[in-house]
């Protein structure tokens, strides 16, 4: 490591791939209004939004699923009913609430300003990412959005990460991937990237510290000096 890494502990990166969910868009009360409006078309009970926070990260299907399980059985015919009502609740208040966490549209201005090149990396559906990023004011700022419907395996699976990395033009070295959870980090490193994870984010109560991942951050400001351009090759020389 150089002098001047030590001193300060960057990450020297060509691109940043971005977890949505938790990591970088604060997306649970909208989601748990979406769930809540279904399981009350099938005549479920509500559940709390902190229960459905434990439940992002898988995509929507997921989280139906285990909001059905949760209230009383889930089948898979129930399952392909319930999926379709939530597009259709999802779809009217996806952005109503959802907004970025503190410090992210700033250290994304920054890492572009910087010339590092953005991409999200979501296990959302298409259908909702690229609103959902417009509607934030994000979209314009990043570069590639690989969605969970976009490539045939969703994360854990590297390929997302790897789909991404292509669109760059970036090699696995070159990249570090921010994100909140275990789906996150066991992609990252699977593609050969770098990880850094939130601490505040979307992980089902599991402890990050244990994941594997280089660094942790308690706010995603933390991003903004952390990452800064350059080559890996510098990092453990
Ligand atoms: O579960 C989802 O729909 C998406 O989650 P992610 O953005 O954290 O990948
Ligand atoms: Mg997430």
């Amino acid at each position: 490591m150089s002098t001047e890494e030590a001193v300060v502990g960057v990450m020297p990166a060509r691109g940043v791939l971005l977890d949505l969910d938790g990591t970088i868009l604060e997306t649970v009360g909208d989601l748990a209004t979406a769930t809540n409006r279904t399981l009350a078309d099938f005549k479920r009970e509500a559940v709390s939004e902190e229960r459905v926070r434990t439940w992002i990260g898988d995509g929507v299907r997921a989280l139906v699923r285990f909001a059905l399980e949760a209230t009383g059985g889930c089948d898979d015919a129930l399952l392909d009913d319930a999926h379709e009502r939530f597009m259709v609740h999802y779809g009217d208040c996806f952005a109503d609430r959802s907004h970025p966490f503190p410090g992210v549209v700033e250290a994304l201005d920054h890492l572009r300003e910087s010339g590092i090149s953005l991409a999200v990396v979501t296990n959302k559906a298409a259908a909702f990412t690229e609103p959902l990023l417009e509607a934030t004011g994000l979209s314009a700022r990043l570069d590639v959005i690989i969605s969970g419907d976009s490539v045939a395996r969703k994360k854990p699976d590297p390929a997302p990460i790897r789909a991404a990395l292509e669109r760059m033009g970036l090699e696995a070295d070159q990249a570090v991937l921010v994100g909140d959870s275990r789906n996150d980090v066991e992609a990252g490193l699977a593609a050969g990237c770098r990880v850094v994870c939130v601490t505040y984010g979307y992980n089902r109560g599991e402890d990050v510290s244990t994941l594997g991942a280089q660094r942790l951050v308690d706010s995603f400001s933390a991003v903004r000096d952390l990452i800064q351009p350059g080559d890996r090759a510098v990092e453990s020389a």
